[in-house]
């Protein structure tokens, strides 16, 4: 294993989701399985599931899982630790040779689902993180999706494909601004009854 202090391009993200019912464990099992998954690393245990690879496939297959398991209508939390850059992962993974072609979108592109999620960015390594991160929250004004601010992250409000696209701009975006090593964690509740009229 080579190990690169921020020349690693390999993403990952580990995540969880929590849905709200007795079956939680039958919902879990089907979002794993049931999502093609063959384009990146993926290992489970009894507190996340980890995927690593391009960081399209990645944010493809958490959100795949993520709108596989809210499209029943169940009431379902993702929380998710994305990450680039890591000096401790490694490069010249096999799933870095996988092509762009995206396995999941076609069954998914029709599913609208509202959700509201807050997301936090740690630009780390590449000098004025705050300025990374104003920019970055500037940014996904951009992307049809409601923002307000939170402490200790930005909120935001719509629809599945928009935020998780807005958010991998973002992470691709801060990559690409000179962060060495990039984190960004995603909370998502989808369903929930607290959301009224589409707002929460
Ligand atoms: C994405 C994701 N991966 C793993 C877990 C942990 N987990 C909790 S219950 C269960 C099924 C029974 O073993 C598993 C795997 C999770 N919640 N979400």
């Amino acid at each position: 294993m080579e190990n690169h202090c921020g020349t690693s391009r390999i993403a990952g993200c580990s995540f969880s989701v929590h849905p709200m019912s007795d079956k939680f464990v039958d919902y879990i099992k089907a979002g794993l399985n049931e999502v093609d998954s063959s384009k990146v690393w993926m290992k489970t245990d009894d507190v996340t599931t980890t995927v690593r690879g391009r960081m399209e496939h990645v944010f493809e297959v958490t959100e795949a899982i993520l709108l596989h398991i809210a499209k029943t209508g169940v009431h379902v939390a993702f929380q998710g630790t994305f990450s680039i850059g890591c000096p401790g992962d490694s490069s010249g993974d096999v799933h870095m040779d996988e092509s762009e072609e995206r396995l999941n979108k076609p069954q998914f592109k029709e599913i609208e689902q509202r959700i509201a999620a807050k997301f936090s960015l740690y630009p780390m390594g590449g000098g004025d993180y705050m300025d990374t991160i104003y920019r970055q929250i500037e940014a996904m004004k951009e992307k049809g999706v409601e923002v307000t601010p939170a402490h200790y992250s930005t909120r935001l409000d719509g629809d599945t494909r928009d935020i998780f696209t807005g958010l991998q701009d973002v992470f691709r975006e801060t990559e690409a601004s000179g962060s060495s090593h990039t984190v960004m964690t995603v909370t998502v509740s989808a369903n929930s009854p607290s959301h009224k009229d589409d707002r929460p």
